[in-house]
């Protein structure tokens, strides 16, 4: 009998469970897909029971449609979209839905945290306040719906609460807790200066514990609702960053992690929490044991390029899509746009910025449209890379991951913005494949997750920087740079506009 581990990757979009064998094959692979909602201009919420729900098709179907035996699965264990608050009340039931890491309504609560608490929370978390981390929503919460956060017992975040839901235990691993920033990022325990600060007890806070620790078993009533069996052993987990910097071997601190998912992430692995990023980006714990990462978010980076699809070429798929913006040139004709559509975190952290196209012209055709959107997202996070470069902080191999991954343009776009060679992993599975990673290291199956993720991944093709491309794009990347400051006033107006007519 095969023993696999399941790695499941509780995206933004969708729920992605896959099987993987002792040796890293992916043997089998549901996923199931649940939609996000907006209620008011800058929100974003999802029901938690869509990810349970989701991830429980995606298990049923597995065991049935693949064949997957309930006792063939060994170990268990997650990736999770960060910083989305969950509010439990003392029966641990859902107090009202999710508000997810791409939410800005909470700039108020930014305001209210640094006026507070200043350059000692920077201090304490490593990170700046900012909208989309999980602290300024529960505040929000806190003043806005004191009725609802009166009832609340503690809270959780995504993967979390679907790891309560499989085990009947609450836990919360330091990758993700640290993304509430709450977290003291150094010491790996919660703040009680920050908790004090806004009045939360000790209680509101989940039990800590590392990504590759044995979290619980699949509880009795989850094993009826799934078909799962009671000794499956089900382990902590990471924030999708965090899985996804391991499921693409970015183990050394001359690798960055370019991530197309929902969002787009920059991701660098850090050996020591020497290095001192002032806040210009994020700073977490791994999942590795005493090591950290670093990194820049693109809000929208793959929800760009799909939401242009959606509203400009709904029926194509997405090759068909993609092949339209090979027809345009490098710079896509002079066409460029910026990803903002739903504020930007790195670096411009600015829940108000939204996104354009600038230089239109007549002689734009439906590809250049396509293409200046492939590339703006990439100059966001060329971006984040200059905060590197300026930091004098050097890297050599870049692999990329995520559903935009997925495309060779898109990759070829990637090393010629870069100027550097950009890596893809063989079987590009990024979070799930960590998250497997993950479990099959708390089995015991390996004795590290660098041992784990070695023996896992195979890196696939390479792609080389073109030396002409390259120059053409120093030249639009400059012009890129000047784009959020010319257009922030009147991006600032717009969305208080919208706001206005909303409401
Ligand atoms: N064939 C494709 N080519 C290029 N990009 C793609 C393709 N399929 C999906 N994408 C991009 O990948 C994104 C989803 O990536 P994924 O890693 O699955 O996201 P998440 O984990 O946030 O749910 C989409 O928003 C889309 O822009
Ligand atoms: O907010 C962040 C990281 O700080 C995002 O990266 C989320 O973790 C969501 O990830 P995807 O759904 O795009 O993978």
């Amino acid at each position: 009998m095969t023993k696999v581990v399941l790695g499941i990757d509780l995206g933004t979009s969708a729920v992605k469970v896959s099987a993987v064998d002792r040796r890293g094959n992916i043997v089998a692979q549901q996923s199931f897909d649940y939609p996000v909602t907006q209620p008011q201009v800058g929100w974003s919420e999802q029901n938690p029971e869509d990810w349970v729900n989701g991830t429980t098709v995606a298990i049923v179907n597995l065991i049935l449609k693949d064949h997957i035996a309930p006792t063939e699965i060994e170990g268990i264990s997650y990736s999770g979209q960060m910083h989305g608050l969950v509010l439990l009340d003392e029966n641990h039931q859902v107090l009202r839905p999710a508000i997810l890491w791409n939410d800005t309504r909470t700039s108020a609560q930014v305001e209210e945290i640094k006026n507070k608490l200043g350059k000692k929370f920077l201090d304490i978390t490593r990170n700046y306040p900012l909208e989309g981390f999980t602290l300024p929503k529960i505040l929000w919460v806190k003043e806005e719906e004191p009725e609802i956060f009166k009832q609340a017992d503690l809270f959780l975040l995504p993967k979390d609460y679907l790891r309560y839901r499989m085990t009947g235990k609450l836990a919360m691993d330091y990758s993700d807790a640290a993304g509430t920033v709450v977290l003291n990022v150094t010491k790996k325990c919660w703040s009680t200066d920050i908790a004090e600060a806004f009045d939360l007890p000790s209680s509101f806070f989940p039990n800590l514990i590392a990504s590759t620790d044995f979290a619980g078993h699949i509880s009795e009533s989850y094993a009826t609702f799934s078909g799962l069996t009671t000794q499956t052993k089900v382990y902590g987990g990471a924030a999708d960053n965090a899985a996804g910097a391991i499921g693409a071997g970015l183990l050394k601190s001359n690798m960055v992690m370019s991530s197309i998912g929902t969002s787009g992430v920059v991701a660098k692995f850090e050996d020591n929490a020497d290095i001192d990023y002032h806040g210009e980006i994020h700073f977490f714990n791994h999942a590795i044991p005493n090591k950290y990462y670093s990194m820049g978010v693109t809000l929208a980076a793959g929800d760009a390029n799909s939401w242009f699809k959606r509203v400009f070429g709904e029926t194509q798929s997405f090759s068909a899509w993609l092949r339209e913006a090979e027809q345009s040139s490098v710079g896509a004709n002079g066409l460029l746009f910026t990803p903002y559509i739903s504020g930007e975190r790195t670096p411009y952290p600015d829940a108000d910025i939204r996104g354009s196209f600038l230089g239109l012209d007549r002689k734009h055709q439906r590809g250049d449209f396509i293409r200046a959107v492939l590339e703006g997202i990439i100059f966001s996070f060329k971006d984040i890379m200059t905060i590197y470069d300026q930091q004098g902080v050097d890297f050599d191999t870049i692999i990329a991951i995520g559903g935009g991954a997925k495309s060779p343009l898109w990759l070829q776009i990637q090393a010629d913005i870069f100027g550097k060679r950009v890596t893809t992993l063989e079987n590009e599975q990024g979070p799930g494949l960590g998250a497997a990673i993950i479990a099959a290291t708390g089995l015991g199956w390996f004795d590290s997750v660098q041992e784990a993720a070695q023996s896992f991944l195979s890196f696939g093709m390479v792609y080389e920087p073109k030396a002409e491309n390259v120059l053409k794009y120093q030249q639009m990347y400059s012009i890129y740079q000047t784009a959020y400051r010319s257009t922030a006033e009147i991006s600032h107006k717009l969305v208080a506009y919208q706001r206005k007519i909303s409401s």
